[in-house]
């Protein structure tokens, strides 16, 4: 059955023209002018742009007691309303766990998925068994990237020996390391010192964690992954420290990207400073929210390419499970909900405000990290052979957030009555209209698992710099006799 979308105009990130688009089952085939196909969908007024891509999300995470209240169904859900149209989970072995079997875990949770979705693996032990483990991940799982906490001690922390050896073996296998980069032994005495002082509300959670420590684990990271050679992706940087560090490092050719999330792009500190004590901890997330300032110094990395990807890192916690943490900020579960709204939240305030392009638009929400994951052009792309993973935006539809019409299991939206302009009128995945106007029309079970290949483009140039430069013995002549 083909489809052809009519009368858009596309938008990529490097280019914008008039064109229609022809899919056959879940392949674009065709882009051109006065093209047929079986079904129509009408792109009017519309731009047709290659869908979301959310590289940052945790459905059903084993996390702080709980799990988290989103699956693969209704996280996957939210997302296609929103217009994303992949996901990427991450794999959390517990310690002692053989990543493999951390794999079938995530594999059986995610069959319910309405859109196509991959999986980042987390390093949160070290010992024999991960480093032989990571090489089939690689080579036979089709997973490229690695996460490590620097946070969360006594959890899913690791340190920096851990990280090191983490991040040499994943050089060898050119694989792609991340960090969660917050300082956890800092963060540990800070939360002590702080509830030993009587400061037991979210509002600790926000002093807990100031943009410092944020800072130095960043820098931390960064010099760690250049010493092994590895390429460097730097989750959730929400401060102009860990910022600095990301521009910084980058223009010294390091291969080096940061994600801000589209909460701390538009939501500030003063949230946890709410007297309504379920509002303040429903904000509750690490990094937590920042001030103005931060906030400008994102927006302008996004503008100036020194920051690459605006993702939601979607941990959604209800009320209740928030309430865990009622007389001590440490127990509140950490995360916050965005799959649905990151679209159009960032639409909204950064090319409805002229911050963006619709084009760089596209390359943060999309593109920029289906280069990096190194699934582009199957992904992120609108153009012939790419998946028919499309979102057909209308600029002029508007809508207030709020908690009552979403897709999220939970039973709040931290983006409560934001107004926003850009809307999906369709959402298309692999072919199959998700979202028809306002209506959900997702298949739970359609997503499939997206495979991604070691030594990616970035990989092999960084591997045969590193070669390159690499210590090499001065050879000599005449060397002195010792002991004459
Ligand atoms: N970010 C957060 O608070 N929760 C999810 C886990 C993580 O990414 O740190
Ligand atoms: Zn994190
Ligand atoms: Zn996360």
């Amino acid at each position: 059955m083909t489809k052809v979308i009519k009368n858009g105009t596309i938008v990529t990130h490097d280019l914008t023209y008039e064109a229609d688009v022809l899919i056959d089952g879940g392949t674009i085939i065709e882009i051109g002018p006065n093209l047929k196909g079986e079904e129509e969908l009408d792109a009017t007024g519309c731009y047709v742009m290659p869908g979301g891509i959310d590289p940052h999300v945790h459905l059903e995470m084993p996390f702080m007691g709980t799990y988290s209240s989103d699956d693969f169904e209704s996280g996957t859900r939210a997302g296609l309303a929103g217009g994303t149209t992949m996901v990427v989970d991450f794999c959390l072995p517990n310690q002692g766990e053989s990543l493999l079997d951390a794999i079938k875990r995530w594999d059986n949770k995610s069959t319910r998925a309405n859109c196509d979705y991959s999986f980042h693996m987390a390093v949160t032990w070290w010992g024999e068994q991960v480093f032989n483990d990571m090489e089939t991940v690689v080579k036979d799982k089709g997973i490229n990237t690695f996460k490590h906490f620097l946070a969360y001690k006594g959890a899913l922390m690791v340190n920096d020996d851990e990280l090191f050896s983490s991040f040499n073996r994943l050089s060898e296998l050119g694989a792609i390391a991340m960090v969660h980069a917050e300082n956890g032994d800092v963060v540990a005495e800070m939360t002590a010192k702080l509830l030993a002082e009587g400061n037991t509300g979210p509002e600790g959670h926000a002093y807990s964690r100031p943009s410092q420590v944020e800072g130095e684990a960043t820098n931390r990271a960064i010099m760690i992954a250049d010493m092994a050679g590895v390429p460097l992706y730097v989750v959730h940087t929400s401060c102009e420290e860990a910022h600095e560090a990301i521009r910084r490092a980058r223009q010294q050719g390091k291969r080096v990207w940061g994600e801000p999330l589209i909460q701390h792009l538009t939501l500030d500190k003063s949230e946890y400073f709410n007297k309504d004590w379920d509002h303040a901890a429903r904000r509750v997330m690490s990094p937590p929210f920042r001030n103005k300032q931060h906030q400008d110094s994102l927006w302008a990395g996004l503008q100036a390419g020194s920051l690459s990807v605006v993702a939601t890192d979607h941990c959604a916690f209800t009320t209740e499970q928030k309430r865990t943490g009622v007389g001590d900020f440490s127990k509140i579960p950490n995360g916050t909900g965005g799959l649905e709204d990151r679209m159009p939240m960032l639409w909204t305030h950064g090319v409805e405000t002229g911050r963006l392009t619709p084009n760089e638009f596209v390359a943060v929400t999309s593109t920029n990290i289906a280069k990096i994951l190194n699934c582009y052009p199957k992904k992120g792309a609108v153009l012939a052979g790419a998946d028919a993973d499309l979102v057909v935006w209308d600029p002029a539809k508007t809508k207030t957030i709020t908690a009552g019409t979403q897709q999220s299991a939970i039973d709040y939206n931290v983006f409560e009555g934001k107004e926003v302009k850009g809307l999906p009128r369709f959402t298309l995945t692999r072919g199959h209209v998700a979202i028809h106007d306002g209506e959900v029309r997702t298949q739970e079970g359609h997503g499939k698992f997206v495979k991604r290949e070691a030594n990616t483009p970035v990989n092999k140039a960084l591997s045969s710099w590193k070669e390159l430069t690499a210590p090499q013995p001065v050879q000599r002549t005449g060397i002195p006799v010792t002991g004459v």
